[in-house]
């Protein structure tokens, strides 16, 4: 059987922009489209050209796309206005897109309230505007703006809305959940309707995910006939955001009843691009990836409780629902107080650390974790300290330096200038092999000082230590109180970009900041292979 080819749009440079806190620039937009033609997306939107100086620019000049159409955003020509006389409309039809995707309402209410004009004046917007893109060349479509509220209010008129457009030349009629209220069974029966008046390969869904069912409700009109689905990277979009294309993309491509019934232009070899493709848009908005998100998220594919890990290690397929590198993610095992021996077998493997399955210190180990685990500490967030504890367990660290003694002061006081200033300084005593070093350094806290002085003067180790650097330092107080115990996790860098997390508890914070930055530094010594 023949595969019915289903068309993806992109709106993360238009709907996506409208999330709080998003602000492309010229820049980013230009690399986000190439992306998302990369990809095998079809349309790619990039915004409202007309409605700032920043889409005007971007729709001056057409951006070289391999595959997708580049798509022009706005609304139809005003009430009591001509098109040739409706600046808005012209702005569209001068942007450099190979497409014009017009927004016009659908409901009779937002008719009568938000335009304040007539049924009859809002058809006949949307059959002039349509006619005049498509007079000018364009590929049109129309967004049904409160298209399925609209539908539930006054049937005959959001129909007659989508049937306008579409008599008028248009390639696509988009029915949009604008408020994101709608329900999937609500949104099978009305697309289901609707091709029985527009053909459904004429037909998109543009869904919200205010109750978060927005890739549900895609996937439904999908089901009643909609072959356009519109959606953003990561599910960026006003208010909670539009459907995600990082979830709709791996359902269509790999789960059966879509895959055997549809083709994408997104193709196995990009899909494993996916993970990469979320995180660039991150990063370039400075946002935090969404760890739990579906598919492509960094816990997608972690296992962390025994009873999992055991059966994973048997065969991944136990609790996993399709393979991590298929949307280029990877499968994880984690080491926690959820632990079982098979996490921390797989955890030793991962590390390249050698043990006998029948030696009882792989016991202990286990057992060990656990109790530190109890006390606060956290080895699922500071890999490098489950390997150092792993490594101590079976007996393979060797035993380095001894720190004796340090003291850190914190001193408020006035400098040359008159002004007043906090300084930290630190002195730690150290012994290496026999001999003592001591060295002093200031801070600009505690924690910083006792840093610098402990790898001031490493002696016969100091060589391997030069190019590590702390990276991020985290504090979380563990139980309110006076009984409070604070858990410090400290990240670190050394000179080849390899970088590792610590752990260090305590009631008092420089000592668990101590315990972490220790651990760290013989971290580095181990990783370098340093002779005892
Ligand atoms: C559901 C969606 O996401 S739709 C997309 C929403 N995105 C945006 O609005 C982002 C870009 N928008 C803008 O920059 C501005 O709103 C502009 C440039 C488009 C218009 O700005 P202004 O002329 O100052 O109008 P304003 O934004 O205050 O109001 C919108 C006007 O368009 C009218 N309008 C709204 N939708 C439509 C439509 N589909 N067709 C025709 N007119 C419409 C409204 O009735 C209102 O008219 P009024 O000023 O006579 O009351
Ligand atoms: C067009 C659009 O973004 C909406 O109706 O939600």
């Amino acid at each position: 059987m023949s595969k019915e080819r289903l068309y993806l749009f992109d709106t993360t440079l238009r709907d996506g922009a409208q999330t709080n806190g998003v602000d492309f620039t010229l820049a980013d937009k230009q690399v986000i489209a190439a992306m998302l033609d990369d990809l095998g997306i079809d349309y790619v939107e990039g915004g409202y050209p007309g409605a700032n100086p920043l889409d005007s620019e971007f729709f001056a000049t057409k951006p070289k796309l391999a595959h997708a159409r580049f798509t022009a955003f706005g609304m139809t020509r005003r009430a009591g206005r001509s098109v040739s006389n409706d600046p808005g409309v012209a702005g569209l039809l001068e942007a450099k897109a190979d497409a014009i995707c017009f927004v016009a309402k659908s409901s009779a209410y937002q008719v009568r309230v938000a335009l304040e004009t007539t049924k009859e004046e809002n058809l006949a917007s949307i059959r002039d505007s349509v006619a005049a893109a498509k007079a000018a060349g364009r590929e049109v479509m129309l967004d049904c703006e409160h298209f399925f509220d609209g539908y539930k209010e006054d049937a005959a008129f959001a129909l007659a809305c989508a049937k306008a457009a579409y008599e008028a030349g248009a390639r696509w009629v988009v029915l949009c959940d604008t408020n994101g209220g709608t329900m999937p069974d609500e949104v099978e029966a009305i697309v289901t309707e609707v091709t029985r008046h527009i053909p459904g390969d004429h037909v998109g869904i543009h869904a919200h995910n205010d109750t978060e069912q927005a890739v549900a409700n895609s996937l439904a009109a999908v089901r009643a006939g909609a072959r356009q689905i519109q959606g953003t990277l990561n599910g960026l979009g006003e208010r909670c955001g539009n459907a995600n294309l990082c979830s709709l993309i791996p359902t269509l491509k790999l789960k059966k009843n879509f895959a055997d019934a549809f083709e994408i232009g997104v193709t196995a070899e990009k899909l494993a691009t996916l993970v990469k493709v979320s995180r660039t848009l991150d990063d370039m908005l400075n946002r935090v990836p969404n760890r739990h998100a579906a598919y492509i998220g960094e816990s997608a594919f972690v296992t962390k409780t025994g009873i999992h890990a055991s059966a994973v290690l048997k065969d991944p397929q136990t609790y996993e629902h399709v393979l991590p590198e298929l949307v280029g993610n990877h499968r994880k095992v984690l080491v926690s107080d959820q632990a079982g021996r098979s996490n921390v077998i797989a955890e030793l493997d991962r590390a390249g650390i050698l043990y006998e399955k029948s030696d009882p210190k792989l016991t202990r180990l286990v057992e060990e974790l656990k109790a530190r685990e109890a006390a606060g500490y956290a080895y699922e967030s500071a890999n490098a300290s489950f390997e150092l504890l792993a490594r101590r367990t079976l007996g393979k660290v060797p035993h380095y330096f001894e720190v004796e003694q340090f003291d850190v002061n914190v001193e408020q006081r006035y400098n040359s200038h008159g002004e007043r200033v906090t300084v930290a300084l630190a002195v730690v005593k150290v012994d290496v092999a026999g001999e003592r070093l001591i060295s002093a350094a200031e801070g600009n806290g505690p924690v910083n000082a006792l840093d610098v002085a402990l790898r001031k003067d490493l002696g016969k180790y100091q060589k391997y230590i030069e190019g590590l650097k702390l990276i991020d330092y985290r504090v979380r107080i563990l139980n309110g109180g006076t009984g409070a115990v604070t858990r410090v996790l400290i990240e670190s860098e050394d000179e080849n970009g390899d970088s590792w997390t610590t752990v260090g508890v305590s009631p008092n914070i420089i000592d668990a900041s101590f315990q972490a930055l220790m651990d760290s530094v013989i971290y580095k010594l181990v990783k370098s292979g340093a002779p005892a």
